[in-house]
């Protein structure tokens, strides 16, 4: 055992205030662990997220962020390997719950990836699509509408109006990403996931996903993976730090940023590991 794993033998307690009031939390997490095979990957993290609030999540690289992010819509079903312990509520339903269906679990828990990844399909399909599975609307008009309004929601609208049925695959890396963006909110999610959204675009095309993940925040919950220190400062309100497989502090943005309580959270954001 290293010395670093001894840190954290019995560790239980995360620093901050990783739980809120009921009424203003969205998702509960209670003693979750996962699992790839017999390797365990989450030890027991007790975490809320409010409603309409940005959550960043940051740690070095390999400390669980995406497997935590993941468990929030149960992606990890799709890895045969992994296995997920504790309880995930979502407005105060297990999402474990044997009766859960998980298709209408990830319309209201959308996700969206690093790499943007559009269905080879026209830029109208694309937004159409999970609507369509869902029967939301049955008309054309109405499902036009729909359309206009995931894409001007998203902040493309203007870019792509006049060309709704040509291939999505045409588009640029950032306008791809706010197509995936578009049509994660066509199905009206309560919760959006965001795993390292910007990390495969260029700063200009990163300022407008940041500037969209702002305006999304009156109307969604947020929750969004970052290598980026600069970008949790810019669009999250609180941010969790995660080391190892561990929550270790959760607060404020300001204060995680400025005054963390941990030595583990003050050596990462000021650059001595990860
Ligand atoms: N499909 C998988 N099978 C087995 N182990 C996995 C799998 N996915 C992740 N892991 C392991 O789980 C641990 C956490 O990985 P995860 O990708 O969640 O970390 P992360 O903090 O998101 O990393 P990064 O910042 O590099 O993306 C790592 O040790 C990783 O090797």
């Amino acid at each position: 055992m290293s010395s670093i794993e001894q840190t954290f033998e019995g560790w239980k307690s995360t620093v901050g205030e990783p739980l809120l009031a009921q009424q203003d939390t969205r998702i509960s997490t209670r003693n979750v662990d996962v699992f790839y095979a017999d390797k365990q990957a989450i030890f027991g993290v007790d975490l809320d997220i409010g409603k309409n609030e940005v959550l960043a999540m940051i740690g070095p690289s390999g400390c669980g962020k995406s497997t935590f992010l993941r468990t929030l819509n149960r992606m990890n079903d799709t890895i045969d390997t992994c296995k997920v312990q504790g309880d995930i509520l979502l407005d105060g339903e297990n999402i474990y719950n044997k009766g859960m269906d998980v298709v209408s679990l990830r319309a209201r828990v959308g996700i969206v990836f690093q790499k943007p990844n559009p269905f080879p399909k026209s830029i109208y399909d694309n937004v159409a699509y999970g609507p369509r599975i869902h029967g939301l609307v049955s008309r054309r008009a109405e499902m036009d509408e729909l359309v206009e309004t995931a894409l001007r929601k998203a902040s493309i609208w203007d870019e792509v109006k006049d060309r709704l049925d040509q291939p999505a695959t045409g588009l640029s890396g950032g306008q791809q990403q706010r197509l995936c963006i578009a049509r994660t909110i066509a199905v009206s999610p309560e919760v959006i996931l965001m795993d390292e959204p910007c990390s495969a675009l260029d700063p200009i095309a990163t300022a407008r996903i940041e500037e969209l993940i702002d305006e999304l925040s009156n109307n969604y919950t947020i929750a969004i993976v970052t290598h980026s220190m600069q970008q949790a400062a810019r669009v999250s309100q609180r941010t969790a730090y995660f080391h190892l497989g561990r929550l270790i502090e959760v607060g404020t943005t300001d204060k995680i940023f400025t005054a963390p309580d941990h030595r583990l959270t003050e050596d990462y954001i000021t650059g001595r590991f990860g």
